[in-house]
């Protein structure tokens, strides 16, 4: 880091959590960061996130962003730091070599950040990641700091992966090719196999399925190994069992919803026109309450042309307003949808590549969402009290909807055909089931209201996130003992 500018100016805790560089880690990581900063506990708390070199690029796309990358940058609450994977080109790994390059890489760098805070005296007292990384382990290790997981997908998924890597994986890739068959993990409902996570049922030998296996199973050993605290963005009533079940295994923190404010700025890596112009608020504005169908699909799916159309014609279909998130990569083969998007504009709808979807879905105007059940957009939709249309393509978001349908009956499945698509039949079918007059309309719009008032008791200051949240923060606590830092410096470190 080239200068002091946005670094933390006392002693105290200081949290290092390190995010994975897309759009549904940065944000949850940010608000954690945020709230961390804000905690207030017995010593001052502040938070550090450190992101990749290309992430950071496109959080703050400034002409200074450039010489930026190596120094640490604040807003006032948190600061911010970016580490280098070595290639810096924002690609995924492309093979177990690549994998092995990029986790020295960015162990390397990251051990250079905590050995810059440390000699600053400004050591860092704990080291948190999104999920799982790697470096973030290692660089825990060869410093003495230690690691806290930042789970930000439902307990469900993180019990689903636990007991997989601890006596259940026979038994489940045994019926991996069987989507109805019913496994009873501990705590869980029984779940049918094709509600499990894809990367745990994937036989189809890929190189990305291998490396999620592999790296998850070296979570699972380090957590064995080092008993790591896991917060969680959850709250209990939403997952109690699962919850009462996973605390008997890991040191599990629920600190959920993790989803800011409507009205606090968040962070896009996805730019458009329209976010600071806020077009489709206004258009929001102008429509009758409860009454438009909002669609997106996240930061990483990508829809086949086919697949868009037949969305398009389902909300053609049913005639209700719609505001329809179409993300430049958001489609396959590079190709625009047979109905151009200029002439969907001029239709009932409305069609951006991106907004911000925390302050549509909180406008009194959108009455479903038709999501593909990340968590980020579940629990926002949660947090919202608006029913969802669920149209699940992977990872946690098959196992997310069973939850929205079954579990929590705040919304309904957009079922597949055989050619794996959602017919726009079937949508509008689903739209009209949520947003109509019928006794299960009238459910899933009562159970999303009641989740609502949960989840913001939970939100709000003084409620289940913020005590968990203090709670963690408690258990670390200073020791007097030192460690050598890279740089030959000693600092002090910190005791789970
Ligand atoms: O126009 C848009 C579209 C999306 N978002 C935001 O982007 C995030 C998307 O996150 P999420 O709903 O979790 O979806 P993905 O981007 O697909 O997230 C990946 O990561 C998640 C967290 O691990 C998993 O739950 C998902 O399955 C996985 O696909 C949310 O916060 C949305 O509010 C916007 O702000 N504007």
């Amino acid at each position: 880091m080239a200068d002091d500018e946005g670094l933390p100016q006392h002693d105290g805790h200081h949290f290092l959590l390190v995010a994975v560089g897309i759009q549904s880690h940065i944000n949850p990581a940010r608000v954690l960061a945020n709230r961390l900063a804000r905690l207030g506990v017995d010593a001052p708390v502040h938070a550090t996130l450190s992101v990749p070199v290309t992430t950071y690029r496109r959080m703050f796309p400034s002409p200074a962003a450039a010489t930026m990358a190596e120094t640490a940058s604040t807003d006032g609450v948190i600061s911010y730091v970016p580490y280098s994977d070595g290639a810096d080109d924002g690609s995924w790994p492309k093979d177990a070599d690549d994998r092995a390059l990029r986790r020295r890489a960015s162990s390397k760098s990251l051990s250079a950040i905590v050995a810059c805070f440390a000699a600053r005296g400004r050591p860092v007292t704990c080291m948190m990641c999104t999920v799982v990384s790697l470096p973030v382990f290692d660089v825990a290790r060869q410093h003495n700091i230690p690691v806290a997981i930042y789970w930000i997908q439902p307990v469900t998924l993180l019990a689903i992966n636990y007991h997989y890597f601890h006596g259940y994986n026979e038994l489940i890739v045994s019926h991996a090719t069987d989507p109805t068959y019913e496994v009873c993990l501990p705590g869980l409902s029984p779940l049918r196999i094709g509600n499990f996570p894809s990367f745990l049922i994937d036989m189809s030998g890929s190189e990305r399925g291998k490396a999620f296996i592999e790296v998850f199973q070296e979570l699972f050993e380090y957590m064995d190994q080092w008993r790591p605290k896991v917060l969680v963005n959850t709250f209990d009533e939403l997952e109690a069992n699962v919850i009462r079940e996973m605390k008997k295994h890991l040191d599990v923190f629920t600190v959920g919803p993790m989803v800011g404010s409507s009205t606090e700025a968040r962070i896009h890596l996805f730019k458009h026109d329209n976010i600071d112009e806020k077009r489709y608020m206004e258009w929001l504005q102008a429509q009758l309450e409860k009454s438009v169908v909002y669609v997106s699909f996240g930061s990483v799916t990508k829809n086949s042309k086919q697949q868009m159309d037949e969305i398009i014609d389902g909300l053609r279909q049913c005639g209700r307003p719609y505001l329809l998130v179409v993300r430049k990569d958001g489609l396959e083969d590079d190709g625009e949808s047979h109905h151009s998007l200029e002439d969907t504009q001029s239709q009932l709808g409305m069609v951006v590549e991106w907004c911000d979807q925390l302050e549509v879905l909180s406008h009194s105007a959108v009455g479903c969402f038709v999501s593909h059940c990340g968590w980020n957009s579940t629990i926002e939709a949660v947090v919202s009290g608006v029913p969802v249309i669920g149209v699940p393509n992977m990872f946690d978001q098959l196992t997310n909807i069973c939850l929205i349908e079954e579990e929590w009956e705040i919304g309904i499945k957009g079922e597949r055909n055989s050619h794996g698509v959602v017919t726009g039949t079937e949508l509008a079918r689903c739209i009209e089931l949520v947003m109509g007059e019928s006794p299960k309309a009238m459910v899933i719009r009562e159970r999303s209201k009641v989740l609502k008032e949960i989840a913001q008791a939970a939100a709000n200051a003084g409620g289940s996130a913020e005590k968990n949240l203090r709670d963690f923060v408690k258990t670390i606590q200073v020791s007097d003992t030192f460690c050598m830092d890279d740089d030959g410096t000693m600092s002090k470190s910190i005791k789970l």
